[in-house]
């Protein structure tokens, strides 16, 4: 089969970029056209990993059941993600119509209130830098941005120059309103940077909101290619694991045109919102709960915590909170369907991937359900449980404490332990009396549960 032709660049080369945005797009009736250049995040290892095999690599395809490989041909090129030069002369190609982005939730350097965090020193020095470099284009070759959405700024500002035309921008990590956030980042840092730059974003930039679905676990690359090899005779330096689930919800513009995803499953929407709610808040919501409180009770992995009957009690919960804010769905099947994949015992989805920055995840997936319950009057017990269970990981030091607090000054979780916790995660929590009652009632209950 001849190589795709490079449409579409990705940033932060990972395990989920290879088993949804690649999968998908070679599973789209014209594959054949559509190519993929992947940019690893902060590592090489995977570039030095697929190099040698031509962007190729395995997906394993892991059921309750048992494995389905398949050989995925949509990479076709693979990149160092600090190679700048590299990014920018990708992004400024014609051909490419489309950058896909998975950088962490971190990667996008949030304040406490979800917006950019423009005070943050990387991201001040490379507005510094950019600034200097727009403005001097003898500069703008040897400019090296720390920052993933520096770098996609420099390179979005190299194709303006070329003339390359619009393109769309897809972020694909698990924050609310993905595509808004990236809309208001970019502009912001335009803005800061270089007033043509800024009006060109405005005009010829579509910044996608995607809802991505498909959980991918960290593997063993010493025991996994020896387990692929056994089964398909390949020795694959770097194949990825996923569950044979997946889902892809887009809202916006494709100026420069896509690949046909839908006709792989992909499915497009006018309004996301509710989307991505309904997945960040119960599934993304019941791994932070999951992977701050589940360690505690003495489990490893999602698998072993949801047989627990105490933790799948704090997940239904939860989820019966935030199914009245989900009005326009029957949740019924999603909610079986989730508990299903949560039980698949052959994904071994460590609880301690998932507790990275829980702070910042219980803020943005149980805080706003919590909200929604109390502003119309209901109890939002679900939610208070939750946080109790996460306020029990934190000071077990199985999920990490948030900025400013001295893991010290809550190890007994006293009354101004909590008061500090939820007023970490909320100030509007904090000031519900009621609510916070019902948060230490939880933990009473899960103490002794
Ligand atoms: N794995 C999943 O099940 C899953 C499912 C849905 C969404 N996602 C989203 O995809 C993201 C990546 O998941 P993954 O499983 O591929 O992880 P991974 O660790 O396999 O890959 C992450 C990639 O991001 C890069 N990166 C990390 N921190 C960065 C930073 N600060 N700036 C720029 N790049 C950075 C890494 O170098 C790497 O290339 C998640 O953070 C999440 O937002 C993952
Ligand atoms: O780091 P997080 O909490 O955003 O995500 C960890 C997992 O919950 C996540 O990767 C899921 O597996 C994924 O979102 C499933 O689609």
């Amino acid at each position: 089969m001849p190589t795709p032709p490079e449409r579409i660049v990705h940033l932060g080369l990972g395990a989920f970029h290879r088993a949804h945005q690649a999968w998908y797009t070679a599973h789209a009736l014209d594959a054949a056209e559509w190519g993929i250049v992947a940019f690893s995040g902060r590592s090489r290892d995977l570039v030095d990993r697929l190099t040698p095999q031509d962007g190729l690599y395995t997906l394993v395809e892991r059921a309750a059941e048992g494995d389905r490989f398949e050989l995925i041909p949509s990479i076709v090129r693979v990149e160092a993600g600090d190679d700048v030069a590299a990014f920018v002369a990708a992004v400024a190609d014609p051909r490419i119509a489309i950058l896909t982005l998975t950088i962490t939730e971190a990667g996008y350097r949030l304040d406490a209130d979800g917006s950019p965090n423009l005070e943050d020193a990387a991201m001040a020095s490379d507005v510094e830098l950019l600034a200097a470099a727009f403005a001097n284009a003898g500069e703008l070759r040897s400019a090296q941005p720390a920052t993933a959405l520096g770098r996609v700024l420099l390179a979005l500002d190299a194709r303006r120059r070329a003339g390359s035309g619009a393109i769309a921008i897809v972020p694909c990590d698990n924050l609310p309103d993905n595509g808004g956030l990236l809309r208001r980042a970019l502009a912001g840092l335009a803005r800061r940077t270089s007033a043509e730059l800024a009006v060109w974003l405005g005009i010829s930039v579509s910044v996608v909101s995607t809802s991505i679905d498909r959980i991918t676990p960290a593997i063993d690359l010493d025991t996994e290619p020896r387990a692929v090899r056994d089964a398909t005779g390949w020795l694959d330096a770097a194949p990825v694991v996923t569950e044979p689930f997946a889902d892809w919800v887009l809202e916006g513009d494709f100026p420069a045109g896509r690949p046909d995803w839908e006709s792989a499953g992909a499915r497009f929407v006018d309004e996301i919102a509710p989307w991505e709610n309904r997945k960040l808040w119960m599934l993304n919501g019941a791994h932070t709960v999951l992977a701050a409180f589940g360690p505690t009770r003495g489990h490893a992995v999602v698998s072993d915590a949801i047989d627990d009957p105490v933790c799948l009690r704090l997940v239904e919960a939860l989820w019966d909170d935030d199914a009245r804010q989900l009005p326009t769905f029957d949740l019924a099947d999603y909610r079986a369907a989730l508990l299903e994949r949560f039980r698949n015992p052959r994904i071994e989805h460590r609880l301690a991937q998932i507790a990275q920055d829980s702070t910042t995840k219980a803020r943005l997936r149980i805080v706003p359900v919590a909200l929604g319950e109390l502003a119309v009057g209901r109890p939002a017990t679900g939610c208070a449980a939750a946080i109790a269970a996460w306020m029990l990981g934190v000071r077990a030091g199985t999920a990490p404490a948030p900025h400013g607090i001295d893991p010290a000054a809550i190890a007994e979780l006293d009354a101004s332990a909590r008061h500090a916790l939820l007023t970490a995660l909320d100030a509007r929590l904090a000031a519900d009396a009621g609510f916070a009652t019902r948060v230490s009632d939880a933990i009473a209950v899960l103490e002794t549960s």
